[in-house]
């Protein structure tokens, strides 16, 4: 039963809840109807626990940002918090383990140099081996995606263990095999089985996967921890995990967050959290950058300008390149990368847009239905920059961007994502021309859903540009 006042929504089901009304491959399109049927604020039942799915940009920012702390819980006891065990900062409930743990890495991340030069420096390395692949495939056709997935990952890898992987070993593959397929088995049709009824979460079923690709992860986790214990000088940190290691020492007779369990958690986080979500936007901005052939090339000519001279880009070049700027951002709201964000829960009682939500409901954010919302995009239905550049040709950000979600649970990682999507495409593109093969036919944008949305397998062929 719906609690009194509560949003309205589809019936019932007595135990099965919404399944009939949700596609269990792909609810986003039935998110889109129910929105249709019920207004921008309704409700679902996940088994027999209520949800309430929130849409559009008037909705999600009246419930992440002005009723933030309301809303900046996480429901416990679904199939990614037993994946996490209860640890790390993505699942974390909203309190002082999560604000700890969140302002640590925040901290840490700043310095090791986000927004300043240390962090571009890392980028630029990768970029390296990113241009050393492309190399050997000029005049070719290849397959981008184990590329740029090699590549995010890398990048986190360097800022938590200091080190980076050969594009051909099997630990990196290993990482983004993990990450890949939990991210398809995340919000698949097994883990809302295993969330609606949890009769069947002993089962032998395909869920069991996820379980079991975290379990390595976890084990190379923690084997890169214990390294770390044994090579590290205390107070000299090198990465991510000797700054855990220090942080934990000064802490060793307090009651606190910090433990060895929860940075082996914490580094699946970020490692996940940033491979899967850079690679699949960057892909998406190939994809697209291709078939949009005179955007490619305006983006080009206008690299070429700023870059006059200087042998690589910097982040700061952004503020002279503002259609640049409005591309990078048009990928980013067509890619769509984290389509439902990461479930929120509310942390007590409250109302949104006059309904009255009790403490403890799961809270879908639909950023869907914010980066495609009719009235606050000049096209939201199309591929075009202009949906942030102004009439004098400025780069401008509407308040519905929001594909790092809003409030104090937004992307912990948005400067980094934000670096490196910056830096790669501008680099590549003023280096070559991406060409959609001629034997590749129609390109198909509809992306595989899962916690990430990724493009489905393309190819591109690459040409060496000389700079104009
Ligand atoms: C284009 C790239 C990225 C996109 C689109 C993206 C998007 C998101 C979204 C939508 C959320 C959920 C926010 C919420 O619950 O309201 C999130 C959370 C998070 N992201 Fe990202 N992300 C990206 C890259 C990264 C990177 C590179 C990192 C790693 C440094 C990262 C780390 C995290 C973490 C740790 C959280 C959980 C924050 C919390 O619960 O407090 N993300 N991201």
């Amino acid at each position: 039963r719906r609690p009194k006042n509560f949003p309205p929504g589809p019936l019932n089901v007595p135990l099965l809840g919404s399944v009939f009304h949700l596609s269990l491959e792909n609810p986003l399109k039935d998110f889109e109807k129910l929105r249709k049927s019920y207004g921008d604020v309704y409700s679902i039942f996940i088994g027999c626990k209520p949800a309430v799915v929130i849409n559009g940009v008037k909705a999600v920012k009246e419930a992440m940002v002005t009723k933030a702390a309301d809303f900046a819980g996480r429901p416990q006891g679904l199939f990614v918090n037993e994946l996490s065990d209860g640890k790390g900062v993505i699942m974390a409930d909203y309190g002082s383990k999560w604000r700890e743990q969140r302002r640590f890495a925040l901290m840490t991340l700043r310095n090791f140099g986000l927004g300043k030069n240390s962090m571009e420096e890392r980028i630029h390395d990768e970029i390296k081996h990113i241009i050393s692949t492309l190399e050997k495939n000029v005049g070719k056709t290849m397959s981008p995606k184990v590329m740029f997935h090699n590549a995010a990952s890398n990048i986190i890898c360097q800022v938590l263990f200091a080190r980076r992987y050969k594009y051909d070993e099997e630990l990196i593959k290993l990482f983004v095999e993990v990450f890949t397929e939990v991210s398809k088995i995340v919000n698949g049709p097994w883990a809302t089985l295993y969330d609606s009824f949890p009769i069947i979460r002993n089962l032998p079923l395909p869920f069991q996967k996820a379980f079991k690709k975290m379990e390595i992860y976890k084990n190379l986790s923690r084997r890169m921890v214990s390294e770390h214990r044994e090579t590290r000088v205390p107070g000299e940190p090198r990465d991510f995990i000797d700054c855990y290691l220090d942080e934990l020492e000064k802490r060793v007779d307090e009651e606190s967050s910090f433990s060895e369990e929860e940075l082996i958690m914490y580094s699946l986080n970020l490692h996940f959290a940033g491979t899967d979500t850079t690679s699949n936007t960057l892909l998406t901005g190939f994809l697209y950058l291709m078939n949009y052939p005179h955007i490619q090339e305006r983006c080009q000519h206008e690299i070429d300008r700023v870059l006059d001279g200087k042998d690589r880009a910097s982040f700061e070049d952004r503020h002279n390149m503002p259609y640049v700027q409005a591309v990078i951002h048009e990928v980013q709201r067509v890619a769509n990368t984290v389509p439902l964000s990461v479930f929120h829960c509310t942390t007590r009682d409250t109302e949104l847009m006059g309904y009255s939500i009790p403490r403890g409901t799961v809270i879908i954010q639909n950023l869907t239905s914010v980066l495609n919302e009719d009235g606050q995009w000049k096209f939201p239905h199309e591929f075009n920059p202009e949906n942030f550049l102004n009439d004098q040709g400025e780069f401008v950000k509407p308040e519905a961007f929001m594909p790092f979600s809003a409030g104090p649970r937004i992307c912990l990682g948005e400067g980094l994502a934000r670096m490196e999507l910056f830096l790669i495409m501008v680099t590549l593109l003023r280096r070559y021309q991406f060409i959609w093969p001629k034997d590749a036919g129609e390109p198909d944008f509809t992306p595989v859903y899962g916690i990430t949305l990724t493009p489905k397998p393309f190819s591109m062929k690459i040409q060496l540009r000389t700079p104009q």
